[in-house]
């Protein structure tokens, strides 16, 4: 696109880093642990505890596919952010989605896995590199604070977790005239 490799690309991030225990179900049978979501955030790797799978991620709209990392291995998913800088840039022509993924338990085992979650800065406003916006290249969504549209899945959670639709696009949809 004619456009300094790295044009717009070094954004300031913070990262999270999350311990997360999943109690077996009590019941018998598998149980969702943790909802169908995709992650908001931009780019999150995961590790989990030895043995113990449970990460399945959604292909074509209908199936759930198992995760199964061997040990020492990580999971990397991006997130709906990470969506967004892609197709800013034009570098993944729709290809890269926002993964939607959930946990799901047998009653054998608790499950531990550790994530580092990078994420705009709150206050942080997100928006295309300009060099990529011109009227033949009109943005497909308006810059917004990062903090409201954390706010806005809070909000509207019910919803947001049952849609097809990435939380993103509701969010921040252009109108033509941005
Ligand atoms: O525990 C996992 O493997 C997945 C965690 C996850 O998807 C999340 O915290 O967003
Ligand atoms: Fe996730």
């Amino acid at each position: 696109m004619g456009v300094p490799y790295d044009a717009g690309a070094a954004v300031s991030e913070s990262s999270i880093f999350r311990v997360m225990k999943y109690d077996a179900p009590s019941a018998v049978g598998s149980a969702v642990v943790l909802v169908p979501h995709t992650d908001k955030n931009t780019l999150t790797v995961l590790v989990q505890q030895g043995g113990v799978q449970g990460l399945e991620v959604l292909v074509d709209g209908d199936r759930w596919v198992p995760l199964a990392p061997r040990d020492g291995y990580f999971v990397v998913i991006a997130g709906e952010i990470l969506k967004l800088w892609l197709e800013w840039q034009a570098w993944s022509n729709g290809r890269l989605t926002a993964a939607k993924h959930r946990v799901v338990l047998t009653p054998e085992k608790d499950r531990y896995s550790f994530g580092s979650f990078t994420l705009p800065e709150t206050s942080s406003v997100v928006k295309p590199p300009e060099e990529l916006v011109d009227e033949a290249h009109p943005p497909r969504y308006k810059p917004f604070e990062f903090l409201g549209y954390l706010r806005h899945v809070e909000a509207n959670a019910h919803t947001t977790y049952l849609s097809r639709e990435d939380s993103i696009d509701v969010y921040a949809t252009a109108a033509a005239s941005v």
